[in-house]
């Protein structure tokens, strides 16, 4: 059986890695931090599109410094267990094989669900807090919010998509290794197909050199499809607020990896980003929030309506900038943010979770629904248990984590966790439906 070029020439060593240049400082540093005892973090996260090098880079890291790879995808194995596993095993072959180092590589951690892979990311930062071996991650799409506190966590280092020259340099090599005759405008070709994947490129040029013999220009224009691309969210948005027709803002959130949910999230934090005027800002919203309202529909009765979705929340918002109808229209760069909603739900998960324990074991005990007793009750136990803390935590039961969550609010907290409640009903219109949306859905 021929052996993959993909693993042939797979790059063993950093300095064989191809482009990548400020990737490769950056792990040199960290390692080095390690091996002198002192590491600047305990993990790092390499994130960017597939076959640019991330894993690539893992393995010639730990080559380059005689470190043996402890390796995982994360998204195969998905438990706490498994995961803790490996921080274990790594510990436990330091006494088998010596002194060697270690690296422990978790590979697609974007993969991870945490509503079925219960405890995976929980478990995860436990091995990042514990960690006696430098962890490095892998992942695509690092910005999914549940991979919040992971970020954190750790230092991100983005893998940018190869260059030309470095693709076309690394497929020539192949070619004059395996004797290939390959015309250099076949190379271009491939090149230009696979829009910075190495890996898409190498299996492409193997294929139509075992299939044909050689690789010439017309075998790839024949056989070669233009790699879809999936956009990150920065490059969907700049996409829809840069575009200049309707079709490239359509195109841009039909070809983005970011889920229709959370794409309008990431349209309607940043309309006022982009935007100045305040009409502009309007007709974006407007047309977002239509967009939510078909997002539902097509939800819930046909997923034709699904088209409808991408046409407001793409060319509806990126026309709704009337400056663009002019000759002389230039886009505005702009520092895009991350959704502020998904962020200041996400921090206070925890904080709702416990105060919803709390209005639960009340409700028990004065069956009354969980709604009237936060509304009604829930305060006054606060001012109550700061007086008779005792018998109040031994007739709810309370859990020592509860307690400390009474304890550390007071009357001005209560009214911040309501302000910060009503903060996530009262932003703009189409956020208020994509959350009703949501909520229609559940029910
Ligand atoms: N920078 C590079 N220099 C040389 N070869 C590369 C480079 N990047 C990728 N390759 C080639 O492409 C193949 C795939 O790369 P790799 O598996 O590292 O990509 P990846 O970014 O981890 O992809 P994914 O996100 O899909 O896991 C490698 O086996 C190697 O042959």
């Amino acid at each position: 059986m021929t052996v993959p070029w993909v693993v042939k020439y797979r790059p063993r060593t950093l300095d064989e890695v191809e482009n990548q240049e400020d990737v490769k400082d950056e792990l040199r540093g960290w390692i080095e931090s390690w091996l002198k005892g002192k590491p600047t973090t305990n993990a790092v996260l390499l994130y960017g599109p597939p076959g640019t090098g991330k894993t690539t880079l893992a393995l010639a890291l730990a080559n380059s410094y005689g470190l043996e790879l402890i390796e995982m995808n994360a998204s195969d194995s998905r438990n706490l267990s498994s995961i803790r596993g490996v921080a274990e095993r790594a510990s436990i072959t330091g006494s088998l094989f010596g002194e060697k180092g270690k690296l422990i590589f978790l590979d697609e951690v974007d993969g991870i669900q945490p509503k079925q892979d219960y405890g995976a990311i929980s478990a995860m930062l436990e091995v990042l807090k514990n960690t006696k071996f430098p962890v490095i991650m892998a992942a695509n799409d690092p910005w999914n919010p549940n991979l919040r506190d992971l970020r954190n966590a750790v230092k991100m280092i983005e893998v940018k998509r190869l260059g030309k020259i470095a693709l076309r340099r690394l497929l020539k090599r192949i070619c004059t290794n395996e004797k290939v005759k390959c015309e250099d405008k076949a190379i271009d070709a491939l090149i230009e197909a696979s829009d910075g994947d190495a890996r898409y490129s190498i299996n492409f040029l193997q294929s139509i050199a075992e299939g044909y013999g050689e690789v010439t220009e017309k075998l790839v224009s024949e056989l070669v499809k233009r790699k879809e691309r999936e956009l990150d969210p920065f490059e969907t948005i700049r996409n829809v607020f840069w575009a200049r027709f309707g079709w490239q803002a359509k195109q841009a959130v039909s070809n983005s990896q970011v889920e229709y949910d959370l794409l309008m999230r990431w349209i309607s934090e940043n309309i006022p980003v982009q935007y100045d005027s305040i009409y502009d800002v309007w007709r974006a919203y407007d047309a977002l929030a239509r967009a939510s309202i078909f997002l539902t529909r097509a939800k819930l009765s046909s997923w034709d309506m699904l088209s409808y979705t991408f046409d407001l929340m793409g060319p509806g918002v990126a026309m709704a900038e009337i400056g663009k109808k002019s000759q002389t229209w230039k886009a505005k760069w702009k520092k895009y943010q991350f959704p502020t909603l998904v962020q200041q739900l996400y921090r206070s998960k925890k904080t709702r979770e416990i105060r919803d324990e709390i209005i639960g074991k009340i409700g028990r005990k004065l069956h009354s629904s969980s709604s009237k007793v936060y509304n009604d009750v829930f305060p006054l136990f606060v001012v109550i248990a700061s007086a008779d803390k005792e018998s109040i935590q031994k007739s709810l039961g309370l859990t020592q984590e509860e307690i400390d969550f009474m304890e550390s609010i007071q009357g001005s907290q209560v009214s911040e966790e309501t302000r910060e409640r009503s903060a996530g009903t009262s932003r703009s219109s189409s956020t208020r439906s994509s959350t009703r949306s949501s909520r229609t859905r559940k029910s």
